[in-house]
């Protein structure tokens, strides 16, 4: 099959890499030419386990590049992976998606066999019918040979080839028996190869079972770190109560870790979005609502504990871990964020350090210190967090006996205990 893919960052390169590596023919369209040339050299514009031998394998062969939507109407489907970002308001915001669906109608205006656009991007469950669906029509100036679908996207950063190719389910959101055909026939290679559970629903129903798994996700872990703050409190430990919890098959062990909270570039603007949706129907989800209260609670709760052994107020404190999560260096909404914040206006002087991230954290805050190693960063410090759970962490020891006050407070239950270091965890 040949497939077109619309935008290539995180979702649409991996999606194409991967369908090429199914043996498709694919054509992937971005407007940033550098993203394409990287694409047309085998290089992978962002950096994801396995992706780039991906695509030095597949580009020139199987995989081409293109800032053109030429390749649209000779494509036997297109799927639109572009970004979904937040409004101030929380709602999403579909401007970029809306245009590039508009300009996949206007490719296939002239197109007289049928042909299926694909929504990857996650959007509220109103998003097709309302806005995009609307936009390929009118781009497509009525061609009813155009039909939409949806086909919502599960993989997570850091492992995002390996997701792809060996998911849990997949999920095909279509309104007509042909639509569905024609995802099978896009994803039965790799269905062939690996057993997943295949959804069949509606477009709106596939767009809301995505948000429904990143909200539910999301809330599994708030409620791990409220659970874990009442365990806190009764001097228990919650990685040892969880880990009991989780052996109940209708909770599961996975996204049992409690500590400073969920960060990253999709659980924050998607449960913000499923919760504008919502008040925009006149419901107000507090469950969700509360989600997110707990989570911009838990940095707070890191640094309450860090006062009880140290005056923030000209203290030297050392951030370890800036990413959002560990395997990559991405800090959209990573909670050391808010902890910098809260750090600096309490009057502590901060020294950051994290083993790929510090560079774009750099651009956020020019003012701080950042450190070339763990153990530079703890020289001298009056006190440390860690916010991000990266393995070399694990193995700081005498590092800490550098500090001024080896005080630690872990964020992430990665640090050991040992004597002579006043240990305190978030919540055991
Ligand atoms: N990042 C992730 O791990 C996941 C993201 N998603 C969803 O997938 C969607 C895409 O997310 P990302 O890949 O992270 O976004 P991204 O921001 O990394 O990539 C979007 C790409 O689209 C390109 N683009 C923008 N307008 C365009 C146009 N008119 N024509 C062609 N290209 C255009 C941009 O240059 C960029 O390369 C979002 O809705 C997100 O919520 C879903 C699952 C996982
Ligand atoms: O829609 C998306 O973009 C993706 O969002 C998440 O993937 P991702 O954000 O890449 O990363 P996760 O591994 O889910 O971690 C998210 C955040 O939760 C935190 N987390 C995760 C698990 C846990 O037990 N505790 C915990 O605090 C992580 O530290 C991180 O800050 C989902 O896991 C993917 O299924 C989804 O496709």
């Amino acid at each position: 099959m040949h497939i077109s893919v619309i935008g290539s960052g995180y979702v649409g390169t991996t999606v194409a890499a991967c369908f090429a590596d199914l043996g498709h023919e694919v054509t992937a369209i971005d407007i940033d030419e550098d993203v394409v040339d990287a694409l047309n050299e085998g290089r992978a514009p962002i950096d994801e386990p396995g992706l780039e031998e991906l695509l030095a394998t597949h580009a020139g062969d199987r995989l081409e590049a293109t800032t053109s939507y030429d390749a649209v109407p000779a494509s036997d489907v297109t799927f639109l992976a572009i970004g979904t970002p937040s409004n101030e308001d929380g709602s999403i915001d579909l401007t970029a998606l809306e245009a590039a669906a508009e300009a996949a109608g206007e490719a296939l205006a002239d197109k007289s066999e049928r042909h299926l656009v694909v929504i990857k991007s996650t959007v509220t469950p109103t998003s097709i019918g309302d806005v995009l669906e609307p936009a390929v029509r009118r781009g497509a100036n009525g061609n009813e040979n155009v039909e939409v679908g949806m086909n919502p996207e599960f993989l997570r950063e850091g492992s995002a080839v390996d997701d792809f190719l060996t998911p849990d389910k997949v999920v095909f959101g279509t309104d007509s028996e042909w639509a569905t055909e024609k995802l099978h026939a896009v994803f039965d290679p790799l269905l062939d190869e690996h057993d997943a559970d295949v959804v069949e629903t509606d477009p709106a129903t596939a767009s809301m079972i995505k948000y429904a798994n990143n909200a539910f996700l999301a809330s599994k872990i708030s409620l791990v770190n409220d659970i874990g703050n009442v365990c806190k409190e009764f001097g228990l430990d919650a990685y040892e109560v969880m880990a009991a919890v989780g052996l109940d098959d209708r909770i599961s062990e996975q996204f049992l870790r409690s500590g400073v909270g969920w960060g990253g570039s999709c659980f924050p603007k998607d449960v913000d979005a499923i919760v504008a949706a919502a008040r925009d129907e006149d419901y107000d989800p507090a469950l969700l609502e509360a989600a997110v209260e707990i989570n911009d609670r838990q940095p707070e709760r890191l640094l309450e504990l860090l006062e009880d052994h140290v005056d923030l107020a000209g203290a030297r404190v050392a951030v370890l871990g800036l990413a959002f999560k560990p395997q990559t260096d991405d800090i959209r909404n990573s909670r050391a964020i808010p902890t910098i914040e809260t750090l600096r206006d309490r009057g502590a002087e901060v020294v950051a350090y994290d083993p790929v991230a510090a560079d774009n954290m750099r651009e956020r805050f020019p003012e701080i210190e950042y450190a070339d190693s763990a153990a530079s960063a703890l020289e001298g410090a009056d006190g440390a967090v860690v916010v991000t759970d990266w393995d070399e962490f694990a193995a700081l020891d005498e590092e800490f006996d550098a500090m001024a006050d080896p005080v630690v407070v872990d964020g992430r239950r990665i640090v050991e205990r040992r004597d002579g270091l006043a240990y305190e965890g978030l919540t055991w």
